[in-house]
């Protein structure tokens, strides 16, 4: 017997295997009934069916599964879950049904009594290939941002990523945040790092800064952050953490990246300003980005074309930013970042995943360099800038989409990537600059200014010419215009990556 279809909801209710692990060396096909088989091939798990005669073909980007008369051809990658029960194999599988949408689909196939201990093997090398060393059923606690994408958030959680959850049997608990810093105050308060692997934002950018400081915020904030892996399922304006992870925007995507996904250590920054510290995981900008992005609330009318647009005014209008910058620089050569990012992108993935848990009263990680408010470090120099014109520093690849900004960006190196362009370079160049970003040219052009750092500290000034206060943006979060102090942690942080040690975007290769 052979079904297949797809599935909205979770129509598993099947109990997990409990049986122990027969010792016999399981081969790579298994017949299933007289006219079908299932074949664990390279990259795939390659159904041989005769009913499948006469449905249609479809691929794409080697992702979807590919039909061909007989055969259906699912990517191990896709492979959500696979059980046996008393008479039935059931294998849960993502099909992609377009290029942004995965939806869980299913085959199943009864077996013979017979066969049975052959086919528990079975399943476990196919588990075994389709997660490789990321952990099986995870237990997520989801927070949704019931205004994310303009209140879509909710719909999109149970449309697109519940479902993909429910196949690949994670363990969910679902909460909605209830006013702005509740993610932060929840995760501080409440979350029990013991209790989940991840927490899942369905939001913008916004919710995970909140969780990563909400963690912070507890007393063992070094060993919670290790222990919960922080990831987005994108619903919000700005997607940057799903776009570097999961290299999409997608709901359905992100959720397969997620139950997929490698635990991967992500350095993360302290940002002092004022008495504050917090926590920082994308980026920091002063100058025509931050001012781009968050003033332009006025034009919210335009959507997302007001930040271009925002930005062109000021490029063209040659604005400048003045400010002093002292940094700990830990190279400032493009050939030598370029080697550094080839070199980690050559390794290969990895087959098992150690990491040494902090102590259980491990905090945050004592400050190297101070604070904003200690003297300037000893053998750091503040540096007089004053025809900048944006000053752009980011931890992850993607800002937004197709804007690869730090193609040099590694999750854990220990390093932030600092762009530094001059506000008065003439309009020409600046417009081939802004083009230059998304056809990857960007980091050669000599006017760009790149460096990795571990730490710095920046004095925005008052712009002359304005009178209100200019923006800095941390994270896409508006904060003070006052001075501020950073400094990376590495691998403070955790999320789940689909390599373990690589964000998507092409990069330096
Ligand atoms: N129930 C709520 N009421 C008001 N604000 C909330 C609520 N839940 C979350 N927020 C706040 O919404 C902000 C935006 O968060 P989110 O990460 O979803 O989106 P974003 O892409 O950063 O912004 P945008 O609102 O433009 O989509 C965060 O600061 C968060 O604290």
């Amino acid at each position: 017997m052979t079904a297949e279809s797809t599935s909205d909801g979770n129509p598993f209710d099947d109990p997990l295997p409990t049986q122990p692990q027969p010792e016999v060396a399981p081969e790579a096909t298994l017949a299933v009934g007289r006219n079908a088989s299932l074949t664990l091939a390279t990259d795939s798990l390659i159904i041989l069916d005769e009913g499948f005669v006469g449905r249609e073909t479809s691929n794409c980007c080697g992702l979807l599964p590919s039909r061909s008369k007989t055969t259906l051809a699912v990517p191990f990658f896709n492979i959500l879950w696979a059980e046996l029960s008393d008479w039935e194999i059931a294998i849960r599988y993502a099909r992609q049904v377009s290029k942004d949408v995965v939806r869980p689909a299913y085959v199943n196939y009864t077996i013979d009594k017979n066969d049975r201990v052959h086919a528990q093997a079975w399943i476990e090398q196919l588990l075994n290939r389709a997660y490789g060393a990321s952990q099986r059923q995870k237990r997520i606690k989801v927070l949704i941002n019931p205004f994310g994408g303009k209140g879509s958030a909710a719909k999109w959680y149970t449309q697109d990523i519940e479902p993909i959850f429910a196949a690949a049997r994670c363990e969910v608990n679902v909460e909605r945040t209830q006013y702005m810093g509740h993610a932060r105050d929840l995760v501080a308060e409440s979350l029990d790092p013991d209790a989940w692997d991840v927490i899942a934002c369905c939001s913008g950018d916004g919710v995970p800064h909140e969780v990563f400081n909400g963690l912070a915020r507890k007393k063992d904030a070094a060993r919670a952050l290790a222990q919960v892996a922080v990831v987005q399922l994108p619903c919000g304006t700005g997607n940057a953490l799903s776009l570097n992870l999961y290299g999409s925007n997608s709901p359905s995507i992100a959720a397969l990246g997620v139950v997929k996904g490698l635990r991967t250590p992500l350095d993360l920054v302290s940002i002092t300003q004022g008495d504050t510290r917090s926590l920082s995981f994308l980026s920091q900008s002063v100058g025509i980005i931050a001012e781009s992005d968050l003033g332009t609330e006025n034009l919210r009318w335009m959507g997302s074309a007001r930040f271009t647009y925002g930005f062109l005014i000021r490029l063209l209008g040659k604005t400048v930013y003045p400010c002093e910058i002292a940094v700990q620089l830990e190279d400032d050569q493009k050939s030598s970042i370029r080697e550094a990012f080839r070199a980690e992108a050559s390794k290969p993935l990895p087959s098992t995943l150690q990491r040494d848990l902090p102590p259980p009263d491990a905090g945050l990680p004592a400050l190297r360099f101070g604070t904003v408010n200690d003297p300037l470090p000893q053998h750091w120099q503040l540096v007089p800038h004053d025809k900048i014109g944006n000053f752009y520093t980011g931890n992850m690849a993607y800002m937004s989409p197709d804007t690869p900004f730090f193609p040099g960006a590694l999750p854990n190196d220990g390093c932030l990537d600092m762009v530094c362009i001059d506000g008065d370079i003439p309009r020409s160049t600046a417009l081939k600059m802004l083009l230059s970003v998304e056809k990857g040219t960007f980091f050669e052009m000599p006017e760009v200014t790149y460096r990795k750092v571990s730490a710095y500290r920046i004095i925005p000034k008052q712009c002359v010419k304005r009178k209100e206060d200019g923006y800095i943006s941390i994270d896409g979060e508006r904060v003070p215009f006052e001075p501020f102090q950073a400094e990376v942690h590495r691998g403070l942080g955790t999320v789940l990556s689909r390599t373990g040690h690589m964000y998507e975007a092409h990069g330096l290769r």
